[in-house]
């Protein structure tokens, strides 16, 4: 199963380097400028999946379409209904189909794109971790650390070598999934005492590994070889009691994703496939896309989704929905080209309408409550403006029911603001909204444009005029910006529950 508690809680995919943090759906941002072996972006020998041509004839939806949310429509061998029948190129999903083949998903007993079979729970009963359970987790993932990248290594040669039939679930390079794994580890582990915590993370971790074709049957193979690589390298730390905590914890790890992603079935297909439909350089290395998916993708703004390209097979990659969800079901992405990531290089440079991507479901936590309209305050670095002009349109879109909504957008220099006229456009429509450009260096910076990082510009306007008294904070960028800003908010007095973003891990700490 990749990921084996893959990407971990909280937010997208690709260009987060450094520190992770805590609850993610994982760093999101992070991965991609961690990709291994840099190189050359897009190694001109790597064979691309062809462009199916015969989609294969879609069975004509059934009336058993009780408890599937609007747009989708249940039908019985394919299981939704697609959004766009006459898209080229898409909707062909099943067992054995072309996509299918090309990422050799044919390997797997059943295709991915079948609901998952009745639960295979694990054969002991499972049981709360007790206490004494996460003590001895706790203290035998702190042996392992040291050594983490031999033990995941030998984790997956566990798995690669006695069941070979799950290698296709993962990607060529395994580099940035083995650190994952113990990532993903330290988070189950650090929330062990959280049920509530634990449960969430888990829920969206099983939901989000259906996009890799992980099926129920793969859950127990999985354990036991984490069983075993753990003992191989907590060496005499390793005790039958320490064995028996872990197989509890598995055992209910394993259980309750495995529900999550049977839950998921019910309501939405595994991935998405979406053909671009425009392509728009907005400086020369971030590009804007736009995507038809084969059928509605449910998201709320600020949310990200997990993206695969063809020329990088199961590599996937977060990116921010950059719009509130539209009428027309299209869906956008700002794609900075990162140096040694293959997928947001690929996006940018290669990309182009027609080419199909795939989508797992939309997931993070930054969404706005409508409910009780706070203000906001709002700062988006870079392409981590995505989430935020999302957010501001569906504030615009629903109402704004008095609220404020106070926008800091920041880049290196005054080029980066690529987004600057759109979110200007809207200030100039609604009074609620203010938006204050901040560039890093004075060079070539507008008038009216502010200068220095955007966490200190925007804590200098916070002091001034307690600015943040009772606001909810969204933050979204590069990680360190992300971390900054969020101790400068909680130095200002912020609570923690207003400070919204999607990063995990210890935000004081960055
Ligand atoms: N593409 C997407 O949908 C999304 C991307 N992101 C993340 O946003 C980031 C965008 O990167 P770039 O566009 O290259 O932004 P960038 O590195 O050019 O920086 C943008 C802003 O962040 C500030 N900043 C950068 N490093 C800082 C630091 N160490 N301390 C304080 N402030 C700092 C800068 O002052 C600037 O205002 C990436 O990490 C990406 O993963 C986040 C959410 C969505």
């Amino acid at each position: 199963m990749p990921e084996p508690f893959g990407p971990l809680p909280a937010g997208p995919d690709p260009g987060a380097a450094a520190a992770p943090g805590p609850s993610e759906p994982s760093e999101p941002f992070a991965a991609e400028a961690a990709d291994p072996g840099a190189g050359p972006v897009l190694p001109a020998a790597r064979a691309i999946p062809a462009r199916p041509t015969e989609p294969p004839r879609i069975p004509a939806p059934t009336d058993g379409s009780e408890g599937v949310p609007d747009g989708l429509v249940r039908a019985p061998a394919l299981g939704y209904q697609p959004r766009f029948p006459d898209a080229p190129g898409l909707n062909w999903a099943g067992p054995n189909d072309r996509w299918s083949r090309a990422w050799a998903l044919e390997t797997l007993a059943e295709s991915p794109r079948t609901p998952p079979a009745p639960a295979a729970l694990p054969p002991a009963p499972v049981e709360a971790p007790t206490l004494r359970d996460i003590e001895l987790i706790r203290a035998s993932l702190a042996t392992v650390e040291p050594v983490a990248d031999r033990a995941t290594a030998h984790f997956y040669a566990l798995i690669f070598v006695h069941h070979p039939e799950v290698r296709a679930l993962f990607p060529a390079a395994m580099d940035v999934q083995r650190d994952r794994l113990f990532r993903a580890l330290l988070v189950a582990a650090r929330n062990a005492d959280r049920p509530a915590e634990l449960t969430e993370y888990l829920t969206g971790l099983g939901c989000g590994h259906r996009r890799y074709g992980t099926l129920s049957g793969h859950y127990g193979p999985v354990g036991e070889c984490l069983v075993a690589a753990l003992a191989r390298y907590c060496g005499s730390r390793w005790d039958a009691e320490t064995e028996v905590a872990w197989r509890r914890v598995y055992g209910l790890v394993s259980r309750i994703m495995i529900e999550a992603a049977e839950r998921a079935a019910l309501t939405s297909p595994p991935w998405w496939q979406a053909e671009i439909v425009s392509t728009e350089a907005r400086t020369p290395d971030v590009a804007v896309l736009t995507l038809r998916p084969d059928q509605a993708y449910p998201y709320r703004a600020g949310q990200y989704a997990t993206v695969e390209t063809p020329w990088w097979p199961r590599v996937w990659r977060h990116f921010s929905l950059a719009t509130a969800p539209r009428p027309d079901g299209l869906l956008t992405f700002h794609v900075k080209a990162v140096q040694a990531g293959w997928v947001s290089n690929a996006l940018v440079h290669r990309a182009a309408p027609g080419d199909v991507l795939r989508l797992g479901p939309a997931a993070g936590g930054m969404v706005v409550d409508h409910d009780h309209p706070q203000d906001l305050l709002c700062l988006g670095g870079g392409t981590g403006i995505a989430p935020i002009a999302a957010l501001v349109e569906e504030v615009a879109e629903h109402g704004a029911a008095g609220r404020s909504v106070e926008v800091y957008y920041g880049a290196r220099q005054q080029s980066g603001l690529y987004a600057l006229d759109s979110l200007r456009r809207l200030a100039d429509r609604h009074p609620w909204l203010s938006v204050r450009p901040v560039v890093s260096a004075q060079l070539d910076a507008d008038p009216g444009v502010e200068i220095g990082d955007l966490p200190e510009v925007a804590a200098r306007h916070g002091r001034w005029d307690r600015r943040w008294d009772g606001r909810a904070a969204y933050l979204s960028g590069p990680p360190a910006m992300v971390r900054r800003a969020a101790a400068a908010l909680l130095r200002a007095g912020l609570p923690t529950d207003r400070i919204h973003h999607d990063l995990t891990g210890d935000l004081a700490a960055g």
